[in-house]
């Protein structure tokens, strides 16, 4: 069975991974000759720019479309040369079978939709979910999906032996009812339906674990394997990082503390230095003149810290007190010596009136007696 696919190329290349999806299934079918149209790395340039290329691709692609039992197209993309291969398939009295899509909002050229015969040219909308569901259905549970395609004509396309035909009689056309390409690529979800459907009674046996490639049953246990290894590595990687959230923040914890008790340390210092420097001064001053005697000797036994912060208020009233005495005992002696100033002023002072008067009467005496002579 040999496909031509009709796909834009130079119309634009938005729709090229349903195309693929479409050529994937297809090629469940038979052949498909214009594969290159799904490929996903061929641009919007197309295969060649040079003019003479054209010519080639137009010749091959014209050849093609002769050998091809049916042709198949993806219409919702406007492109010239889907439009004229297919003029071209219709002269050529191909079976054509058109694939729309309304969703996309764009309205289908007249000449195509208008060419639908119900015959050999039949025009068929159908939504993007459809061709979903026939990959995915395909892979969970391999059950064909039908595009229906009413009035197809008597001629009857076969597709393939099984029950995929481009059926006329029952105006259906199965895309799919095997395996597509692309559910073989991903195994684990049609390894599993395949057994299910073992289970369920369903026919394939030992063709079935050929086509899973001898693995069947081991398969799948390696698959739940790896997947229970995939989620315990996630595990571990969480418990990881969770471990070094936490670790860190021990570090942090531990790293304040420390700083905490150095602080304490050095306060703890600059006291005891501070009280070193007291006992010695106290010493000093016992050795000097004597006293404090046994209070200083009790604070010096004081333990503690209360006892040493009551040393040291007692050393700095001790000190307070002497300083108040030093200052009254100035005062006392400023003031006995300014009284004493006053005395002597005041003494001086009446030796003075005395010496005058003593003269006065002196001077009076010296008067009289000079008046007697
Ligand atoms: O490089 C090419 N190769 C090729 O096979 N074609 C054929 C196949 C496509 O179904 C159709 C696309 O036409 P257009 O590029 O005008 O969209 O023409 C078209 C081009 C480029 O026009």
């Amino acid at each position: 069975m040999k496909v031509y696919f009709c796909g834009s190329i130079r119309g634009g290349r938005d729709d090229v991974s349903l195309y693929r999806k479409i050529v994937n299934k297809l090629q469940t079918f038979g052949t498909v000759l214009t594969e290159h149209v799904s490929d996903e790395q061929l641009s919007d340039r197309g295969e060649a720019s040079t003019a003479a290329a054209d010519r080639q691709i137009h010749d091959r692609d014209v050849d093609w479309l002769r050998q091809s039992d049916v042709v198949v197209a993806e219409v919702t993309q406007p492109s010239l040369g889907v439009g004229y291969e297919l003029g071209r398939a219709v002269d050529m009295k191909k079976k054509i079978f058109c694939l729309f899509r309304p969703s996309s909002g764009r309205s289908l050229s007249a000449m195509i939709r208008g060419a639908d015969d119900g015959e050999l040219f039949v025009v068929r909308d159908y939504s993007e979910d459809e061709v979903e569901n026939e990959v995915t259905q395909s892979e969970q549970e391999t059950v064909q999906v039908t595009l229906k395609a009413p009035r197809l004509g008597s001629e009857v396309i076969e597709l393939s032996e099984s029950t995929m035909h481009l059926s006329s009689g029952e105006s259906t056309m199965h895309l799919s009812s095997g395996e597509s390409t692309e559910a073989r690529r991903t195994p684990p979800a049609p390894l599993l339906t395949r057994r299910r459907r073992r289970r369920q009674g369903g026919g394939g046996g030992e063709e079935e674990d050929k086509e899973e490639g001898g693995g069947g049953e081991e398969g799948e246990d390696k698959e739940e394997e790896e997947a229970k290894k995939k989620t315990r590595r996630k595990e571990e990687a969480k418990k990881k990082t969770r471990r070094k959230e936490e670790e860190e923040e021990k570090k942090k914890t531990r790293r304040k503390e420390e700083e905490e008790a150095k602080k304490e340390k050095t306060r703890r210092r600059r006291r005891r230095r501070r009280r070193q420097g007291g006992r010695r001064r106290r010493r000093r001053r016992r050795r000097q003149g004597g006293g404090g005697g046994e209070e200083e000797d009790k604070e010096e036994g004081g333990g503690g810290e209360e006892g040493e912060d009551k040393e040291e208020e007692e050393a700095k009233k001790k000190t307070r007190r002497k300083e108040e005495e030093e200052a009254k005992k100035k005062t006392r002696r400023k003031e006995e010596e300014e009284a004493k100033k006053k005395t002597r002023r005041k003494e001086e002072a009446k030796k003075k009136t005395r010496r005058r008067s003593s003269v006065v009467f002196v001077s009076s005496r010296v008067l009289k007696h000079a008046s007697r002579m």
